[in-house]
C-alpha cells in the first residue's frame, strides 16, 4: 500500500502575509493525479511543501509505504521531484548527467550504468545518451528531467508543469511515459492542460482561493457537477446537451467557489 496524506495543511510566506492555502486535506494513491487551479493559487507551493523544500505553517504530510510511515531521509529516498525551471548542466552529455544524478542519489556504483541505460531507453532517449544537453529539444530535455527523477524508482513523483512548452505529440509522449510508471507510484503533476490530459489522469484536485477540493476522477467531477446543475435548476454555466469537458467543470466549480453566480 502506498499513500500520501496531506493533513490540514496551510502555508503563508510570512507571519504578516495571508495564507496561500489553508486547511488542505487530501489523500493520494498510486496513479496519475493532477492538481489544477488558476495562476498564483499555490500549486507550486503545495508541491514544494510536500517535497520538503518549504515547510507548512500548519498541518503535515504522512507518506505510507507498505504499512510503514516514512519521514525524513527515508521519505526523500522514495521521492522524485521535477521543478518548473529544472536546471541542467548544459555542457554535459545526457548519459553523464544521469550518471551524476544517480551518484548524487547514492545509487550503488555497480548498478548505475544499467540503470542509466534503462531510463534512457524508457524515456525514448537511448540515441541521445552521447548528446550534449544544450543540443536537446525542449521535449527531449523535459523527458530527461523526468528520467533523472525516475533513476531511484520513486514511489512519489512530483512534477511541476511537465508539459509546459511541449507540442501535442510530445505532450502525449510524456503522458504515455508517466502512465507506464504510474503503477506503484503516486504521480502528482500540476499544470493547466485540463481536458487534454484527462484520458491519462486518474484523479483530479482543484485548488481555488486557498482551498483544495478532491481528489475525484474526471468522470466523478463531471457527474457531481451535472447533479448539482440539476438540483439547482440548471443555473450552471455548463452545457445541457452534452457531457461537460473538464475545463467547463473546473470553470463552473471556480465560479461557484467564489460565489460568482
Ligand atoms: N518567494 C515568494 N514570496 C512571496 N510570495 C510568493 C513567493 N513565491 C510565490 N509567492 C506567491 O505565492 C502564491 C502562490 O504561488 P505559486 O507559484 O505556488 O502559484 P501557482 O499556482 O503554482 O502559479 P502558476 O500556475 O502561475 O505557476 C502567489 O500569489 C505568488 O505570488
Amino acid at each position: 500500500m502506498i499513500r500520501l496524506d496531506v493533513c490540514k495543511a496551510a502555508f503563508r510566506h510570512s507571519l504578516a502575509a495571508p495564507w496561500v492555502f489553508e486547511g488542505a486535506e487530501f489523500s493520494l494513491s498510486p496513479g496519475i493525479n493532477a492538481l489544477f487551479g488558476p495562476n498564483g493559487c499555490g500549486k507550486t507551493t503545495m508541491l514544494e511543501c510536500i517535497a520538503g523544500i518549504r515547510t507548512f505553517g500548519k498541518g503535515d504530510i504522512r507518506f505510507t509505504l507498505q504499512d510503514r510511515q516514512l519521514g525524513g531521509k527515508r521519505f526523500r529516498e522514495r521521492l522524485g521531484y521535477v521543478s518548473q525551471q529544472f536546471a541542467f548542466y548544459e555542457e554535459m552529455k545526457a548519459e553523464h548527467f544521469l550518471t551524476y544524478a544517480a551518484e548524487m542519489r547514492l545509487i550503488s556504483p555497480r548498478l548505475i550504468p544499467d540503470r542509466v541505460a534503462e531510463v534512457l531507453t524508457d524515456f525514448g532517449l537511448a540515441r541521445f545518451g552521447k548528446s550534449r544537453i544544450k543540443s536537446l529539444s525542449t521535449g527531449q530535455r523535459r523527458r530527461l528531467s523526468i528520467a533523472q527523477a525516475m533513476l531511484s524508482d520513486p514511489h512519489l513523483l512530483l512534477l511541476d508543469e511537465p508539459l509546459e512548452g511541449l507540442d501535442l505529440e510530445e505532450r502525449a509522449n510524456v503522458m504515455d511515459l508517466l502512465h507506464k510508471h504510474a503503477n506503484g507510484c503516486i504521480i502528482l503533476l500540476v499544470g493547466h492542460m485540463y481536458s487534454e490530459i484527462e484520458d491519462w489522469v486518474d484523479q483530479v484536485l482543484f485548488m481555488v482561493d486557498g482551498a483544495v477540493s478532491g481528489p475525484k476522477s474526471p468522470q466523478q467531477w463531471k457527474t457531481a457537477m451535472l447533479h448539482e446543475a440539476l438540483r439547482n435548476g440548471r443555473d450552471a454555466n455548463i452545457p445541457a446537451e452534452r457531457i461537460p469537458t473538464l475545463e467547463e467543470v473546473y470553470l463552473e466549480f471556480a465560479r461557484r467557489r467564489r460565489g460568482d453566480n
